[in-house]
């Protein structure tokens, strides 16, 4: 969907980069067949991606949870954070990954030149995290909700910092009320009581998650506080920094630790991640990422009505009625207008 045009200089250049690749990666896949026929690795076994850096790769033993620094056989596309695989020990304690289960869904955001690409996969819920303080805009929480919508990933409010909250709830409960009457789960937190998480904790158990949302909500404050082994989690980054790699960038999945074995949940997260939600939306994406809108969508009188104030809108009509909340309707507008922008 980029705009950009590449000049035909810049499509040689890409080109001959691809045809290098190609020509490289056909060589390493030479020594990995004469290899995998030797022997040298052993059965083929389930795992998870935990962490990659261009074409190495943690994976995560779906048997032990044990991680072994893998690469990539060179006729594979390139994975990313989640992904399952199946993969094969080397002899050195290395492995190589052969195959890639299918995608049951998967987060995409933005390059530098405005194409998409995959960062995380087989993401379980969005935690859109949102707080009293700094307060919502609804729109913005329009915006996150169709971005998940259009993953096809189901999408939490999570808020947070409720020990800010005003004794009778304030206008923040009463737009919870109002995604709670579309069917999105609500979850309160706060990092500033013992109990605080336990709500979130529950969410969590049994399923992969990302957190999103605005900066300053308290993302990394709720993170620190659900992986406490810190030692663990900013060791495993100094240890990848040193080997040259984009620590920022990279997504990496955590399992909770929990008091109950193994039904802590799975964590996915990177800055990127955390971002997810601010990039390109297409103006059919908005549409029918706001999930009330659907029982009337291809109502209209004209089928390529555009609801603005065309006459026979299903959806206008529907505002009018009162059966789509008339503040959801406005934020729809306000992000379609920002797409033109
Ligand atoms: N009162 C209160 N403050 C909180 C709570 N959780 C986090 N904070 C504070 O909110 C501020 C922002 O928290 P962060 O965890 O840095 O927020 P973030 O979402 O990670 O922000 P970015 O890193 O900018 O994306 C910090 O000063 C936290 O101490 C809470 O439950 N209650
Ligand atoms: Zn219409």
């Amino acid at each position: 969907m980029s705009k950009r045009k590449l000049t035909r200089q810049q499509r040689w250049r890409i080109e001959k980069i691809q045809a290098e690749r190609t020509k490289r990666a056909s060589r390493h896949d030479v020594d990995d067949d004469a290899a995998l026929g030797a022997g040298e690795y052993g059965p083929e076994r389930e795992g998870r991606v935990i962490a990659h850096f261009g074409r190495s790769l943690d994976v995560a033993a779906s048997e032990d949870g044990t991680h072994t620094r893998c690469h990539l056989r060179a006729n594979l596309e390139s994975l990313v954070t989640g992904d399952r695989v199946i993969w094969r020990l080397g002899e050195e304690g290395s492995g190589v990954v052969v195959a890639r289960r299918e995608r049951e869904n998967v987060l995409e955001r933005p390059d530098a030149r405005g194409l998409l690409k995959p960062v995380a996969a087989n993401i379980d819920q969005i935690l859109i995290v949102f707080a009293v303080e700094p307060a919502p805009h609804a729109n913005l929480i329009d915006r996150y909700l169709v971005a998940a919508e259009a993953t096809g990933i189901t999408p939490v409010l999570v808020l947070n910092k409720i020990d800010l909250l005003p004794d009778d709830g304030g206008e923040l409960k009463a737009l919870l009320d109002r995604y709670e009457a579309l069917g999105y789960p609500v979850v309160e937190a706060t990092t500033q009581r013992q109990d605080g998480l336990d709500a979130l904790h529950a969410r969590l158990t049994e399923r992969t998650s990302v957190f999103v949302g605005q900066s300053g909500v308290g993302k990394s404050s709720l993170i620190d506080r659900l992986l406490p082994d810190e030692a663990l989690r900013i060791g495993a980054l100094s240890e990848d920094s040193r080997k040259g790699t984009h620590t920022t960038t990279t997504a990496r999945l955590y399992r909770l630790p929990s008091p109950v074995a193994d039904d802590g949940g799975e964590l996915i997260d990177s800055p990127g991640i955390r971002e997810f939600g601010l990039g390109h939306l297409s103006e059919d994406e908005v549409t029918q990422g706001f999930i009330e809108f659907r029982d009337h969508l291809g109502h209209c009188r004209f089928r390529d009505c555009r609801h603005r104030q065309e006459p026979g809108c299903a959806l206008l009509a529907a505002v009018e009625r009162g059966d789509i909340d008339a503040a959801r309707f406005d934020s729809y507008r306000r992000i379609l207008a920002s797409l033109s922008t």
